[in-house]
């Protein structure tokens, strides 16, 4: 059975490796589970000696000898059952200590949106059930034949009645899965559902309120409650027939052994002692039976699981991928025919787009909404894997760097912060203190990004200062504060190319400054730098321009010849034919109002959409 479970598809390895680790406690389970059945028949031995030498001979010292034998026997029956249900909840915690970081770490490099985001629930499923007593059951199935040949060694008449009430038992068990394995896969995708819709409002409970969204936000939630209670009562309500029959069959199939054995001693084909065990051994050949089909639900919810886990992992197959050690990087950046097409989207948001940036020098990207400057942006920064094309930093793919090592040479400020829940020095330092950098080399470091972001002063000043504490999703800061939090981030261990999504988008004029200062001093230093903006005040400034449209590069070069192009393609007072559509002409050396950007210094015109 382990060897079906063993996935083994590129990437699935750690899964594959920490069963092979609980291979031990399986054996071990299956030698203990194979005591306790073989110490299961202690009733039925007891029964028979009680009945056929004491009762006949009123011999009270056999008594007293099978007794002992007896509660020593059913003693280490119970030690070794609970042995096993030891043995397996240890495997459980094993695989947790093997895998719960590996499968975080997959889901964080998760490219698409998917249910697996909520791996770590199905991997509590899947240990949760080896620890379950729907294993046990599993382990004692395979006893069933044993007990079968046992009934038929008492009489042939009593095995054939535990054959067929066993086939038929069999039957049902069969048709309970057949019937409420959809029915539960149903109620299982369900219930993930509800209950992400749930931490989406709860996480957003403040814009719920103030847009007056309770009643909406709370009718669609119990609605989708509705349906998930809805589809896991008809997976229960079709268990439970079958578990009722079942139940029924079991305990009629218990007393007609009775009987048929009764009938058997009265015309002297088996002794009296072989009634009770008839009905003892029966039982116990199609206890394994009910049991599964009690624990079919969480047996069949930890398959699934598992079988989500076994696509994250396969998914993200490179995230564990042998790499040669490469020279640290100077900041060349060369993105070379990237295309990016989010899935259940018809074209792609980004088309072959090309261009390259040497250390030191600083390209400004502009665009319509829409036009896939973030995306583009996320493509560089190694957050989101493009469908075909390279980015390379000096020379090497992205992909030749394990994640956490690429990120170490990239500065990424998103377009929204994302800070995180802790001090305002742990945000700045990436939580270096979680993977073992020393205390004094993390502060330092913090600072230093500090000041090259020009946020020290403003950090000081808050009640804490450094060790300030944010809420949940980096709460506690103003919006203009966390971006300049976050370009902190960004310059953490002066990354080698800088990559800043609308940095200015909360800035104030002072917060503008700092950010200029910034990005030249990371320029000086030899950083390669990229900035989207809408806001043109930070481009003033930058050596190249990238002007995107609908995914793909419109225009490209040093920014006084880009800017002259924009300046040659906008259009004429109205009444002119023939002219380009979408930006009004500008004075000095701004392009007044190219689409998604508004005016470079000194312009004053506001900014203009394409028509
Ligand atoms: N996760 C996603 N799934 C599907 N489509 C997406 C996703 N993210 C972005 N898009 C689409 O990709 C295109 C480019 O989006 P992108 O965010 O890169 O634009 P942008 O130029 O940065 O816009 P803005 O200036 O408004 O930030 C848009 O058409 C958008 O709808």
């Amino acid at each position: 059975m382990l060897k079906n479970l063993l996935p083994s598809k590129p990437g699935t390895e750690p899964l594959a490796e920490a069963l092979r680790a609980c291979k031990s406690h399986f054996l071990w389970a299956a030698i203990f589970s194979a005591l306790v059945n073989l110490l299961y028949l202690t009733p039925t031995l007891y029964m028979m000696q009680v009945y056929d030498r004491v009762v006949p001979t009123g011999g009270l010292m056999t008594l007293v000898l099978v007794t002992v034998v007896a509660v020593f026997a059913l003693g280490a029956l119970a030690g070794l059952d609970w042995l096993r249900g030891r043995l397996m909840l240890r495997a459980g915690l094993r695989l947790d200590r093997m895998l719960a970081g590996k499968v975080l770490a997959r889901v964080v490099d998760l490219q698409a949106k998917a249910p697996s985001t909520q791996a770590l629930r199905e991997f509590d499923n899947v240990r949760g059930a080896i620890g379950g007593q729907g294993m046990l059951a599993l382990f004692d199935a395979p006893w069933t034949p044993i007990y079968l040949g046992c009934c038929f060694l008492l009489h042939p008449m009593l095995g054939l009645l535990t054959l067929v009430g066993g086939g038929i038992l069999f039957t049902l068990a069969w048709l309970n899965e057949r019937d409420t394995r959809p029915r539960l896969s149903k109620a299982i995708s369900s219930q993930n559902q509800a209950y992400s819709a749930q931490e989406g409002i709860a996480g957003q409970a403040e814009v719920v309120r103030a847009l007056g969204m309770r009643q909406s936000s709370i009718a669609r939630q119990v609605e989708q409650r509705r349906q998930a209670t809805a589809a896991q009562a008809d997976a229960q309500l079709a268990g439970g027939r079958y578990s009722g029959a079942i139940k029924f069959l079991r305990l009629t199939l218990q007393s007609a052994s009775l009987g048929l054995a009764a009938y058997l001693a009265v015309k002297g084909e088996i002794s009296p002692g072989s009634i009770i065990a008839a009905s003892v051994l029966l039982s116990r050949a199609v206890a394994p039976i009910e049991q599964l089909v009690g624990a079919w639900p969480s047996l069949v919810q930890a398959m699934a699981s598992w079988k989500t886990l076994t696509e994250l992992f396969a998914g993200t197959a490179s995230v564990e991928r042998e790499r040669t050690n490469l020279p640290d990087p100077k900041g060349r950046l060369q993105v070379e025919g990237v295309t990016v097409k989010f899935p259940d989207t018809e074209a792609p948001q980004l088309r072959g787009v090309a261009f390259a940036l040497k250390p030191g020098e600083t390209l400004g990207v502009v665009g319509a909404s829409g036009s896939g400057k973030t995306t583009l942006a996320r493509v560089i920064a190694g957050a989101l894997r493009p469908q075909a094309g390279a980015v390379r930093l000096d020379g090497a793919e992205f992909e030749a760097r394990e994640g956490d090592e690429l990120a170490r040479w990239i500065g990424y400020l998103p377009q929204v912060p994302s800070l995180f829940a802790g001090s305002i020095k742990d945000n700045i330092s990436r939580f270096a203190t979680s993977v073992g950098v020393d205390q004094e080399t993390a502060d330092r470091g913090a600072v230093a990004a500090a000041q090259a972001a020009g946020a020290h002063e403003l950090i000081l000043r808050l009640p804490n200062g450094y060790d300030s504490m944010l809420g949940p999703f980096g709460q506690g800061l103003s919006a203009g504060q966390a971006q300049r939090v976050a370009l902190a981030r960004a310059l953490y261990n002066d990354p080698v190319l800088l990559v800043l999504d609308e940095p200015n988008s909360n800035l104030d004029q002072e917060g503008e400054a700092a950010l200029m200062q910034a990005i030249l001093g990371a320029a000086a230093r030899g950083a390669a730098v990229v900035v989207i903006a809408h806001r043109a005040g930070v481009l003033a400034r930058v050596d190249r321009l990238l002007m995107m449209r609908d995914g793909m590069i419109q225009l490209e070069g040093p920014r006084e010849e880009v800017l002259e192009k924009m300046r040659a393609t906008t259009p004429r007072p109205a009444g002119q034919p023939g002219q380009p559509v979408h930006a009004a002409p500008a004075g000095g050396h701004a392009p007044a109002a190219q689409p998604g950007m508004a005016p470079m210094a000194g312009a004053t015109q506001p900014p203009r959409r394409a028509q």
